[in-house]
């Protein structure tokens, strides 16, 4: 039985990186796929922890030998998703998770049909801005840059399956839950669990 591949998705600062880490803390069977970047390390971002941090040049060689499951640039970097580190989490059927922008998630999709799309929205484009500055690790013009695309961003909402309003944390974390149970009761996973334990109680 593989895993379930959930896709996270929100406009920069809408909050999905602070959610995804107190549901891995919270949550055992899943697993966040690190992404490559050349993007710079924000103070206190660690190599393979946070992102592995490349050269544009590393990047491009890894997309020209078809590392990545799916790769974008975005706010002038480039992002990409392994594709073996995907391939073998699911495989030991552990649930995984994808942070990554709209354009990525449209090319998974199109590789995974029953991938799950979760769009998380800030409450409103004042308190984004708020959240961009507070976090307090971005100049000020990338904070512009990201504000000025959120609404192209939030554009897409429509794509995804599930939509997360993350104003109060602990209600969006608890609605994240929910899609990950809800995900883990569809009817593949179900099915095979239960065969197994029809099998065992014969
Ligand atoms: N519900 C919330 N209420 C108040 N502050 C929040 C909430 N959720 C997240 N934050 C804060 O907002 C800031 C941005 O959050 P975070 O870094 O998780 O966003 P992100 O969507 O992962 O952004 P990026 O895509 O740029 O990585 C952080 O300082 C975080 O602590
Ligand atoms: N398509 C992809 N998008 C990704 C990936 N990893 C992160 N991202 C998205 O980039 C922005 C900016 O992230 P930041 O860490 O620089 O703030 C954000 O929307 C991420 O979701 C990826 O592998 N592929």
């Amino acid at each position: 039985m593989t895993g379930n591949l959930l896709i996270l998705t929100a406009p920069s600062g809408a909050g999905k990186t602070s959610l995804v880490h107190a549901l891995l803390e919270r949550d055992a069977h899943v697993r966040l796929s690190i992404s490559y970047t050349t993007r710079a390390p924000r103070p206190g971002e660690v190599h393979g922890q946070d992102y592995h941090f490349v050269s544009v040049g590393e990047f491009m060689a890894m997309h020209a030998d078809g590392a990545f499951l799916e790769s974008a640039e975005v706010y002038g970097n480039h992002y990409g998703t392994s594709e073996q580190w995907i391939r073998e989490a699911l495989t030991t059927g552990q649930d995984v998770l994808l942070e990554i922008d709209w354009q990525g998630a449209e090319q998974v999709r199109r590789l995974f049909a029953d991938a799950v799309g979760i769009f998380i929205v800030p409450p409103s484009l004042v308190v984004l801005q708020q959240r961009l500055q507070g976090r307090g690790q971005d100049s000020a013009e990338v904070v512009e840059r990201r504000l000025a695309a959120a609404r192209e961003d939030i554009s897409h909402m429509g794509e995804f399956d599930y939509v997360i309003i993350n104003d109060d944390f602990d209600t969006a974390l608890a609605d994240l839950q929910a899609v990950l149970r809800a995900c883990r009761l569809r009817v593949n996973d179900q099915r095979a669990r239960h065969a197994e334990l029809f099998t065992s109680l014969s």
